[in-house]
C-alpha cells in the first residue's frame, strides 16, 4: 500500500527525513513511534500530499504519489489528526459529510453509510450534536467515521490519542485495530506512547532524528 525508497526531505538547509525505506502492505497495521521533532508528521504530510518537494520514491497502491491526482488520493487515504479537526459550527453529521462532499458524493447517498459507521463506533443518535457537546474520545470517533466515509484503502493517523486520557487512548487504538481488521485497511498510526505500542503488539517503526531505526514485527 505504501512503498518508500530512499526518501529524503529537507526544509531549506535542514534535513528532516533521511534515507527512509519502508513498506506497508495492503491491510497491514503499523505504528510509527518517535520523539517530538523526529519527523513523523513530516512523513505523514508527504504521504497525503499536504507537502511535497522530496527526493526518493513514494508509491501509494503501486503508483508514484506525484502521479495520483489529489481527488483520487483523498478517496484512497483517510486522515485522522490529534486535534480532531472538526468544524465547531457544524453538526456531527455535517462534519462527516464534508469528506464525501469534497469527492462529489451527495448527502442522500451518504446517509446510510454515515449511520452505519456511527452505529459501529457507538455514536448512534448523535448526528445532530455539535462538537462542543462531545467528549474527546467521542470527537475522535467522529473523526474516524469521517476518515472511513470514502472507504479508503489506507488510514493515516497523526497522534490520534495525543489529546486523550490513557484509558480513552487505549479505546481508540483498539477501535482502530478492529476497523482495520474488519475492512482490511492499511493503517499507519503515529504515537509518542511506548505504553500503547506495548499494549497492542504490532509492526512498529521507530523514527529518531529523521531516520527509521527499527522495523520490527513483534
Ligand atoms: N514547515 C516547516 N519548515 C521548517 N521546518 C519544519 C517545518 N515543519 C517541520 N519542521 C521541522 O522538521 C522537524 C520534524 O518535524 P515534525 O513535525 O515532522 O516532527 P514530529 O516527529 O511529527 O514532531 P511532533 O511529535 O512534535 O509532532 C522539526 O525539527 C521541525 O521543526
Amino acid at each position: 500500500m505504501i512503498r518508500i525508497q530512499s526518501l529524503n526531505k529537507r526544509y531549506g538547509e535542514r534535513s528532516v527525513l533521511q534515507d527512509l525505506n519502508m513498506h506497508l502492505a495492503p491491510g497491514e497495521f503499523a505504528f510509527l513511534q518517535g520523539r517530538s521533532g523526529s519527523g513523523k508528521s513530516t512523513l505523514l504530510k508527504l504521504l497525503y500530499r499536504d507537502i511535497g518537494d522530496f527526493s526518493g520514491q513514494i508509491e501509494i497502491a503501486g503508483k508514484p504519489i506525484e502521479s495520483i491526482p489529489k481527488y483520487e488520493l483523498r478517496r484512497k487515504i483517510g486522515v485522522i489528526f490529534q486535534s480532531f479537526e472538526l468544524l465547531e459550527r457544524k453538526t456531527v453529521f455535517e462534519n462527516i459529510a464534508l469528506a464525501g462532499e469534497v469527492v462529489g458524493v451527495s448527502h442522500s447517498d451518504m446517509v446510510d453509510e454515515i449511520n452505519r459507521l456511527l452505529l459501529r463506533v457507538g455514536l448512534q443518535g448523535r448526528e445532530e450534536a455539535f462538537p462542543d457537546q462531545l467528549s474527546g474520545g467521542e470527537l475522535q470517533r467522529v473523526a474516524i467515521v469521517r476518515a472511513l466515509l470514502n472507504r479508503p484503502a489506507l488510514i493515516l493517523a497523526d497522534e490520534p490519542t495525543g489529546n486523550l486520557d490513557s484509558e480513552t487512548a487505549s479505546d481508540i487504538i483498539r477501535l482502530l485495530l478492529e476497523l482495520q481488521a474488519e475492512s482490511q485497511l492499511a493503517m499507519l498510526v503515529v504515537t509518542h506512547s511506548d505504553r500503547l505500542v506495548a499494549e497492542f503488539p504490532s509492526k512498529a517503526w521507530k523514527m529518531i532524528e529523521g531516520r527509521v531505526t527499527a522495523n520490527e514485527l513483534i
